[in-house]
């Protein structure tokens, strides 16, 4: 059955850090950290002869030590001789959501939903995709729609451009500037069935300026966050994906006029000279809740 699209409650997904499963001196460092989410790597950042032995430490450290963070595990792809035992050490420690890599079909996301519910995973376990192959570009539509289907599991699209580079041949290039066309066609895949989208890792941690930049534009594609790769990557990434001090102020005057009663059976007022319709309450509410919601992260760490 087809889920009518949600719009969930706020959840920051600004600063998405992603941590090698086999690292411990990385794994006991989250905790520390402001990421709004970490993704523990079962995939790309574990060789294959350390998969086993990372595998085992994820579940104990988890169990262990709960970051204060939503908690996310990318396993390694279900046909690779890898998967099924990520996804059960996975339901094990219990995360938020479940990363799968290299989502090419709506099948992808299906094998992994009726797994969980035949293992009878909590229904509040989430499955996010990573979008990275040409064919998970091309067929990103169908793939976002199991978000209202399959038990409606999933909830966020996370870019992979380093695979999709090397599946295409497009260089890495300051601005990316053939990979834009791409990025909104996976955006806009993902807000027609409601959900989160977050942009590709910057590699060149180092280069801040360049780190930056790509977070502005990151977000003026309209992204909900940045996957990272290390720490120092958090606070740009926060900033450029929170909210600014003056759309605050701008959402607030927006819904402190429609809450006057000569606006009340109002669509449409005009405030400072601008239009505002009752969509633009609607905004001007989710950016002041994210508004909120920052606040109250911003007081843990
Ligand atoms: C990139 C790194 C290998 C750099 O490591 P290193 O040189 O050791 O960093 P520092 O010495 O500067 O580290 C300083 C301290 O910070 C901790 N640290 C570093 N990175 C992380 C992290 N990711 N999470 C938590 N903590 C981290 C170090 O431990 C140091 O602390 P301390 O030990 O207390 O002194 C390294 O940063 C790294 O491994 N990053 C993650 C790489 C990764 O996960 N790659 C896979 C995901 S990206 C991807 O897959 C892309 C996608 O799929 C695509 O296709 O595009
Ligand atoms: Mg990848």
């Amino acid at each position: 059955m087809t889920k009518p699209i949600e719009h969930h409650p706020v959840r920051l997904r600004r600063s998405v850090l992603c941590v090698p499963a086999d690292n411990v001196r990385a794994l006991a460092k989250v905790s520390q950290l402001a990421a709004d989410a970490a993704i523990f790597d079962l995939e790309d950042a574990v060789a294959p002869e350390r998969k086993a032995e990372a595998r085992d430490g994820l579940v104990r450290h988890l169990t262990e030590s709960r970051p204060d963070c939503e908690i996310v595990i990318r396993i390694n792809a279900l046909g690779s001789g890898f998967g099924q035992q990520d996804l059960a050490a996975a339901l094990q420690a219990k995360p938020d959501a479940i990363l799968l890599p290299k989502v090419e079909s709506p099948a992808d996301i299906q094998i992994a939903a009726d797994w969980l519910a035949d293992n009878d995973a909590p229904e509040s376990l989430r499955l996010w995709a990573m979008i990275e192959t040409p064919r998970g570009v091309v067929n990103a539509p169908a793939i976002a729609e199991t978000g209202r289907t399959f038990g409606g599991r999933l909830d966020c699209f996370v870019v992979g451009l380093n695979d999709l580079r090397k599946e295409t041949g497009v260089p890495d290039r300051p601005g990316r500037p053939y990979l834009i066309p791409w990025l909104m066609q996976i955006l806009l895949a993902a807000r027609g069935s409601g959900l989160d989208v977050i942009d590709a890792v910057f590699n060149d941690f180092r280069d801040t300026d360049g780190f930056d930049e790509e977070c502005r534009q990151g977000r003026d594609m309209g992204y909900d966050g940045k996957m990272l790769i290390h720490p120092l990557q958090i606070g740009p990434a926060n900033e450029r994906f929170g909210v600014e001090q003056a759309a605050v102020d701008e959402a607030r005057a927006i819904i402190a006029v429609f809450a006057l009663p000569e606006n009340a059976d109002k669509g449409v007022i005009s405030l400072h000279g601008r239009m505002i319709e009752r969509l633009h309450l609607d905004q001007a509410l989710k950016l002041a809740a994210k508004a909120d919601t920052i606040e109250k992260r911003k007081a843990r760490f």
